[in-house]
Protein backbone atom coordinates (compact mmCIF):
# COMPACT_ATOMS: atom_id res chain seq x y z
CA UNK A 1 0.00 0.00 0.00
CA UNK A 2 1.83 3.03 -1.06
CA UNK A 3 1.13 6.17 0.89
CA UNK A 4 1.33 9.99 -0.62
CA UNK A 5 4.78 12.03 -0.23
CA UNK A 6 3.51 13.89 2.61
CA UNK A 7 1.66 11.86 4.38
CA UNK A 8 -2.08 13.71 3.64
CA UNK A 9 -3.34 14.08 0.21
CA UNK A 10 -3.10 18.02 -0.97
CA UNK A 11 -3.01 19.94 -4.07
CA UNK A 12 -0.31 22.56 -2.64
CA UNK A 13 2.37 19.66 -2.66
CA UNK A 14 5.25 22.02 -3.51
CA UNK A 15 4.07 24.86 -1.14
CA UNK A 16 3.34 22.21 1.84
CA UNK A 17 6.72 20.01 1.42
CA UNK A 18 8.84 23.61 1.14
CA UNK A 19 6.57 24.30 5.10
CA UNK A 20 7.79 21.28 6.09
CA UNK A 21 11.27 21.53 5.33
CA UNK A 22 11.06 24.34 8.70
CA UNK A 23 9.66 21.53 10.81
CA UNK A 24 12.84 22.15 13.02
CA UNK A 25 11.90 25.65 13.83
CA UNK A 26 10.33 27.45 16.55
CA UNK A 27 7.26 29.05 14.96
CA UNK A 28 6.61 27.30 12.27
CA UNK A 29 3.10 28.57 11.08
CA UNK A 30 0.47 25.25 12.09
CA UNK A 31 -2.57 27.56 10.64
CA UNK A 32 -0.89 27.89 7.18
CA UNK A 33 0.17 23.90 7.41
CA UNK A 34 -3.77 23.24 8.71
CA UNK A 35 -4.64 24.92 5.60
CA UNK A 36 -1.79 23.71 2.55
CA UNK A 37 -2.51 19.93 4.15
CA UNK A 38 -6.37 19.65 3.42
CA UNK A 39 -7.58 19.95 7.34
CA UNK A 40 -5.14 17.61 8.28
CA UNK A 41 -2.08 19.50 10.25
CA UNK A 42 -1.33 16.63 13.04
CA UNK A 43 -1.11 13.67 10.58
CA UNK A 44 1.59 15.95 8.20
CA UNK A 45 3.62 17.49 11.20
CA UNK A 46 4.01 14.72 13.06
CA UNK A 47 4.69 11.90 9.86
CA UNK A 48 7.28 14.58 8.91
CA UNK A 49 8.61 14.22 12.58
CA UNK A 50 8.69 10.55 12.62
CA UNK A 51 10.83 10.94 9.27
CA UNK A 52 13.15 13.35 10.22
CA UNK A 53 13.86 11.21 13.27
CA UNK A 54 14.47 7.79 11.27
CA UNK A 55 11.51 6.46 13.83
CA UNK A 56 9.86 4.44 11.08
CA UNK A 57 13.20 2.27 10.44
CA UNK A 58 14.34 2.33 13.94
CA UNK A 59 10.80 0.63 15.61
CA UNK A 60 10.22 -1.05 11.63
CA UNK A 61 7.19 0.74 11.76
CA UNK A 62 4.90 0.72 8.17
CA UNK A 63 4.65 3.99 6.75
CA UNK A 64 0.76 2.90 5.76
CA UNK A 65 0.00 1.96 9.54
CA UNK A 66 1.72 5.33 10.59
CA UNK A 67 -0.83 6.93 8.36
CA UNK A 68 -3.27 5.44 9.53
CA UNK A 69 -3.14 5.65 13.08
CA UNK A 70 -2.23 9.36 12.82
CA UNK A 71 -5.21 10.16 9.96
CA UNK A 72 -7.95 8.48 13.11
CA UNK A 73 -5.82 9.85 16.09
CA UNK A 74 -6.62 13.67 14.36
CA UNK A 75 -10.51 12.97 13.67
CA UNK A 76 -10.94 11.91 17.05
CA UNK A 77 -9.82 15.56 17.82
CA UNK A 78 -12.97 17.41 18.31
CA UNK A 79 -14.03 20.87 16.25
CA UNK A 80 -13.57 22.99 19.09
CA UNK A 81 -11.86 26.68 18.90
CA UNK A 82 -9.33 25.77 20.97
CA UNK A 83 -8.41 22.39 21.75
CA UNK A 84 -8.64 20.75 18.47
CA UNK A 85 -6.28 18.98 16.33
CA UNK A 86 -4.21 22.28 15.18
CA UNK A 87 -3.21 22.65 18.73
CA UNK A 88 -2.45 18.66 19.08
CA UNK A 89 -0.28 19.41 15.63
CA UNK A 90 1.28 22.58 17.17
CA UNK A 91 2.20 20.84 20.65
CA UNK A 92 3.49 17.94 18.68
CA UNK A 93 5.94 20.57 16.33
CA UNK A 94 7.02 22.28 19.61
CA UNK A 95 8.10 19.69 21.74
CA UNK A 96 10.27 18.18 18.38
CA UNK A 97 12.25 21.58 18.80
CA UNK A 98 12.11 21.59 22.08
CA UNK A 99 13.92 17.90 22.31
CA UNK A 100 16.72 19.44 19.92
CA UNK A 101 17.80 21.84 22.44
CA UNK A 102 21.41 21.37 22.29
CA UNK A 103 22.07 21.12 26.34
CA UNK A 104 19.98 17.58 26.01
CA UNK A 105 21.94 16.17 22.89
CA UNK A 106 22.10 12.72 23.20
CA UNK A 107 20.43 12.64 26.52
CA UNK A 108 17.17 10.82 25.50
CA UNK A 109 17.10 7.13 24.03
CA UNK A 110 14.70 6.88 20.96
CA UNK A 111 12.17 5.54 22.88
CA UNK A 112 11.92 8.22 24.87
CA UNK A 113 12.10 10.38 21.80
CA UNK A 114 9.06 8.26 20.28
CA UNK A 115 7.12 8.47 23.36
CA UNK A 116 7.23 12.22 23.96
CA UNK A 117 6.54 12.82 20.29
CA UNK A 118 3.57 10.37 20.84
CA UNK A 119 2.86 11.93 23.79
CA UNK A 120 2.34 15.91 22.32
CA UNK A 121 0.88 14.18 19.23
CA UNK A 122 -2.00 12.56 21.41
CA UNK A 123 -2.48 14.93 24.34
CA UNK A 124 -5.41 16.49 24.12
CA UNK A 125 -7.34 14.10 21.81
CA UNK A 126 -11.16 14.17 22.12
CA UNK A 127 -11.20 17.03 24.22
CA UNK A 128 -14.70 18.82 24.50
CA UNK A 129 -13.37 22.26 24.83
CA UNK A 130 -14.32 22.85 28.35
CA UNK A 131 -11.81 22.50 31.83
CA UNK A 132 -12.11 19.28 34.34
CA UNK A 133 -13.76 21.68 36.65
CA UNK A 134 -16.69 21.79 34.05
CA UNK A 135 -16.52 18.31 33.92
CA UNK A 136 -16.80 18.05 37.35
CA UNK A 137 -19.19 20.70 38.45
CA UNK A 138 -21.36 19.41 36.00
CA UNK A 139 -21.30 15.74 36.97
CA UNK A 140 -20.11 14.83 33.46
CA UNK A 141 -20.28 10.95 32.83
CA UNK A 142 -16.22 11.53 32.41
CA UNK A 143 -16.20 13.07 35.88
CA UNK A 144 -17.65 10.34 36.86
CA UNK A 145 -15.47 7.61 34.87
CA UNK A 146 -12.28 9.44 36.24
CA UNK A 147 -13.24 10.08 39.81
CA UNK A 148 -12.93 13.84 39.45
CA UNK A 149 -8.91 13.50 39.10
CA UNK A 150 -7.31 14.50 35.57
CA UNK A 151 -10.83 13.87 34.07
CA UNK A 152 -9.36 15.25 30.94
CA UNK A 153 -5.69 13.54 30.78
CA UNK A 154 -7.02 10.55 31.41
CA UNK A 155 -9.40 10.18 28.97
CA UNK A 156 -6.57 11.52 26.15
CA UNK A 157 -5.04 8.61 27.01
CA UNK A 158 -7.79 6.17 27.14
CA UNK A 159 -8.71 7.01 23.66
CA UNK A 160 -5.00 7.43 22.36
CA UNK A 161 -3.97 3.87 23.76
CA UNK A 162 -7.64 2.30 22.08
CA UNK A 163 -6.72 3.39 18.83
CA UNK A 164 -3.66 1.60 18.83
CA UNK A 165 -5.99 -1.59 19.51
CA UNK A 166 -6.81 -2.02 15.72
CA UNK A 167 -4.16 -4.24 13.70
CA UNK A 168 -4.17 -1.98 11.05
CA UNK A 169 -3.11 1.08 13.08
CA UNK A 170 -0.80 -0.35 15.86
CA UNK A 171 2.21 1.20 14.90
CA UNK A 172 3.79 -0.44 18.28
CA UNK A 173 3.39 -3.84 16.34
CA UNK A 174 7.39 -4.71 15.87
CA UNK A 175 8.37 -2.88 19.77
CA UNK A 176 9.50 -5.85 22.40
CA UNK A 177 6.97 -5.92 25.10
CA UNK A 178 9.61 -4.22 27.45
CA UNK A 179 9.09 -1.51 25.19
CA UNK A 180 6.34 -1.44 24.98
CA UNK A 181 5.48 -1.21 28.44
CA UNK A 182 8.33 1.29 29.11
CA UNK A 183 6.65 4.14 26.38
CA UNK A 184 3.54 3.62 27.66
CA UNK A 185 4.37 4.69 30.95
CA UNK A 186 5.98 7.28 29.75
CA UNK A 187 3.23 8.52 27.65
CA UNK A 188 0.64 8.00 30.54
CA UNK A 189 3.64 10.12 33.18
CA UNK A 190 3.92 13.19 30.13
CA UNK A 191 0.05 13.56 29.41
CA UNK A 192 -1.04 13.70 32.52
CA UNK A 193 1.50 16.29 33.95
CA UNK A 194 -0.47 17.97 30.98
CA UNK A 195 -2.89 18.61 34.03
CA UNK A 196 -2.46 22.33 34.67
CA UNK A 197 -3.35 21.67 38.49
CA UNK A 198 0.07 19.94 38.31
CA UNK A 199 1.93 23.17 37.13
CA UNK A 200 3.47 24.66 40.82
CA UNK A 201 4.26 21.06 41.63
CA UNK A 202 6.06 20.60 38.29
CA UNK A 203 7.76 24.27 38.19
CA UNK A 204 9.47 23.85 41.78
CA UNK A 205 10.85 19.95 41.05
CA UNK A 206 12.09 21.57 38.18
CA UNK A 207 13.40 25.26 40.21
CA UNK A 208 15.43 22.30 42.73
CA UNK A 209 16.55 20.26 39.29
CA UNK A 210 18.03 23.65 38.27
CA UNK A 211 19.79 24.28 41.37
CA UNK A 212 21.38 20.88 41.18
CA UNK A 213 22.06 20.98 37.59
CA UNK A 214 25.02 18.58 36.61
CA UNK A 215 26.68 19.01 33.38
CA UNK A 216 29.31 17.02 30.95
CA UNK A 217 32.17 18.85 30.12
CA UNK A 218 30.63 19.90 27.26
CA UNK A 219 27.36 21.48 29.28
CA UNK A 220 25.02 18.11 28.49
CA UNK A 221 22.47 17.46 31.22
CA UNK A 222 23.18 14.62 33.01
CA UNK A 223 19.86 12.49 33.81
CA UNK A 224 20.53 9.33 36.00
CA UNK A 225 17.08 8.14 37.14
CA UNK A 226 14.14 7.17 35.73
CA UNK A 227 12.49 9.69 37.87
CA UNK A 228 14.87 12.95 36.38
CA UNK A 229 14.27 11.62 32.80
CA UNK A 230 10.50 12.09 32.97
CA UNK A 231 10.67 14.88 34.74
CA UNK A 232 12.33 16.63 32.26
CA UNK A 233 10.13 14.74 29.38
CA UNK A 234 7.20 16.36 31.72
CA UNK A 235 8.28 19.74 31.68
CA UNK A 236 8.51 19.70 28.11
CA UNK A 237 5.21 19.10 27.54
CA UNK A 238 4.09 21.17 29.74
CA UNK A 239 6.31 23.96 28.36
CA UNK A 240 5.24 22.86 24.84
CA UNK A 241 1.30 22.99 25.72
CA UNK A 242 1.72 26.71 27.18
CA UNK A 243 4.22 27.82 24.24
CA UNK A 244 1.75 30.04 22.68
CA UNK A 245 2.89 33.47 24.07
CA UNK A 246 6.08 32.08 23.24
CA UNK A 247 5.56 32.16 18.91
CA UNK A 248 5.68 34.93 16.91
CA UNK A 249 2.99 37.56 17.90
CA UNK A 250 0.64 37.39 15.12
CA UNK A 251 0.68 33.40 15.50
CA UNK A 252 0.17 33.76 19.26
CA UNK A 253 -3.06 36.49 18.88
CA UNK A 254 -4.80 33.80 16.87
CA UNK A 255 -4.30 31.07 19.52
CA UNK A 256 -5.94 33.89 22.05
CA UNK A 257 -8.97 33.93 20.24
CA UNK A 258 -9.31 30.67 20.10
CA UNK A 259 -8.56 29.66 23.85
CA UNK A 260 -11.14 32.81 24.79
CA UNK A 261 -13.79 31.49 22.52
CA UNK A 262 -13.50 28.33 23.97
CA UNK A 263 -13.74 29.99 27.13
CA UNK A 264 -16.50 32.04 26.06
CA UNK A 265 -18.74 28.74 24.37
CA UNK A 266 -18.19 27.69 28.08
CA UNK A 267 -19.48 30.45 30.14
CA UNK A 268 -22.40 30.64 27.99
CA UNK A 269 -23.09 26.65 28.95
CA UNK A 270 -22.91 27.93 32.85
CA UNK A 271 -24.65 30.91 31.82
CA UNK A 272 -27.41 28.49 30.59
CA UNK A 273 -27.00 26.33 32.93
CA UNK A 274 -27.56 28.86 35.90
CA UNK A 275 -23.78 28.00 37.13
CA UNK A 276 -21.64 30.42 38.37
CA UNK A 277 -19.40 31.57 35.41
CA UNK A 278 -15.39 30.69 35.67
CA UNK A 279 -13.11 33.22 35.53
CA UNK A 280 -12.24 34.56 31.96
CA UNK A 281 -15.52 32.75 30.71
CA UNK A 282 -17.56 35.65 30.36
CA UNK A 283 -17.91 37.09 27.10
CA UNK A 284 -19.58 40.38 28.44
CA UNK A 285 -16.92 41.10 30.66
CA UNK A 286 -14.03 40.44 28.47
CA UNK A 287 -10.42 42.12 29.69
CA UNK A 288 -8.47 39.84 27.34
CA UNK A 289 -4.97 42.14 27.35
CA UNK A 290 -4.95 41.98 31.02
CA UNK A 291 -5.80 38.19 31.20
CA UNK A 292 -2.92 37.24 29.26
CA UNK A 293 -0.55 39.59 30.93
CA UNK A 294 -1.14 37.64 34.04
CA UNK A 295 -1.40 33.98 32.17
CA UNK A 296 2.41 35.26 31.23
CA UNK A 297 3.81 36.91 34.72
CA UNK A 298 2.12 34.10 36.62
CA UNK A 299 2.52 30.87 35.08
CA UNK A 300 4.29 31.04 31.47
CA UNK A 301 7.27 33.20 32.48
CA UNK A 302 8.12 31.60 35.68
CA UNK A 303 8.09 28.09 33.65
CA UNK A 304 9.94 29.36 30.45
CA UNK A 305 12.41 31.01 32.76
CA UNK A 306 12.96 28.09 34.22
CA UNK A 307 13.22 25.72 31.26
CA UNK A 308 15.57 28.15 29.97
CA UNK A 309 17.73 27.94 32.98
CA UNK A 310 17.73 24.49 32.38
CA UNK A 311 18.91 24.09 28.91
CA UNK A 312 20.93 27.67 28.75
CA UNK A 313 21.76 29.19 26.42
CA UNK A 314 19.29 27.54 23.76
CA UNK A 315 16.27 28.58 24.46
CA UNK A 316 17.06 32.21 25.44
CA UNK A 317 15.47 33.57 22.16
CA UNK A 318 12.34 31.91 22.85
CA UNK A 319 12.50 34.22 26.42
CA UNK A 320 13.10 36.98 24.59
CA UNK A 321 9.94 36.74 22.32
CA UNK A 322 7.92 35.96 25.29
CA UNK A 323 9.05 38.99 27.27
CA UNK A 324 8.42 40.87 23.87
CA UNK A 325 4.79 39.99 23.87
CA UNK A 326 4.19 40.55 27.55
CA UNK A 327 5.75 43.83 26.87
CA UNK A 328 3.06 44.36 23.62
CA UNK A 329 0.00 42.84 25.57
CA UNK A 330 0.89 45.15 28.37
CA UNK A 331 1.07 48.48 26.52
CA UNK A 332 -2.35 47.92 24.91
CA UNK A 333 -3.44 47.77 28.58
CA UNK A 334 -2.66 51.41 29.06
CA UNK A 335 -3.88 52.47 25.59
CA UNK A 336 -7.76 52.40 25.01
CA UNK A 337 -9.04 48.65 24.82
CA UNK A 338 -9.42 47.32 21.71
CA UNK A 339 -10.17 43.58 20.39
CA UNK A 340 -7.09 41.68 20.86
CA UNK A 341 -7.36 40.58 17.32
CA UNK A 342 -6.93 43.18 15.90
C1 LIG B 1 -3.13 31.81 24.54
O1 LIG B 1 -3.78 31.77 25.80
C2 LIG B 1 -3.78 30.57 26.49
C3 LIG B 1 -3.22 29.37 26.04
C4 LIG B 1 -3.28 28.22 26.87
C5 LIG B 1 -3.91 28.29 28.12
C6 LIG B 1 -3.96 27.11 29.05
C7 LIG B 1 -4.42 27.31 30.45
N1 LIG B 1 -3.54 25.98 28.68
O2 LIG B 1 -3.42 25.03 29.67
C8 LIG B 1 -3.49 23.66 29.27
C9 LIG B 1 -4.69 23.06 30.00
C10 LIG B 1 -5.89 23.91 29.71
O3 LIG B 1 -6.05 24.22 28.55
N2 LIG B 1 -6.76 24.33 30.68
C11 LIG B 1 -6.76 23.90 32.06
C12 LIG B 1 -6.94 25.08 33.03
O4 LIG B 1 -8.00 25.94 32.63
C13 LIG B 1 -7.77 26.44 31.32
C14 LIG B 1 -7.82 25.28 30.33
C15 LIG B 1 -4.48 29.46 28.57
C16 LIG B 1 -4.42 30.60 27.75
O5 LIG B 1 -4.95 31.80 28.11
C17 LIG B 1 -5.89 31.72 29.19
C18 LIG B 1 -5.24 32.22 30.42
C19 LIG B 1 -5.42 33.74 30.33
C20 LIG B 1 -6.57 33.99 29.37
C21 LIG B 1 -7.05 32.63 28.90
MG1 LIG C 1 -4.92 19.25 27.88
ZN1 LIG D 1 -2.97 21.01 25.24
Amino acid sequence: VSVPELGVETSHTDELRSLMSHINDWGLDTFRIEDLSCQRPLTAITYKIFQERFLLRTYAIEPHTLISYLLTLEDHYQQVPYHNKAHGADVCQSMHVLLNASALDGVFTDLEIMSAIFASAVHDVDHPGVTNQFLINTRNDLAIMYNDESVLENHHLAVAFKLLQADERNIFSNLTPKQIKTLRKMVIDMVLATDMSKHMQLLADLKTMVESKKVTGNNIIMLESYDDRIQVLQNMIHCADLSNPTKPLDIYIKWTDRIMEEFWRQGDKERDLGLEISPMCDRHVASVEKHQVGFIEFIVHPLWETWADLVYPDASAILETLEQNRDWYQARLSSPSSSSST
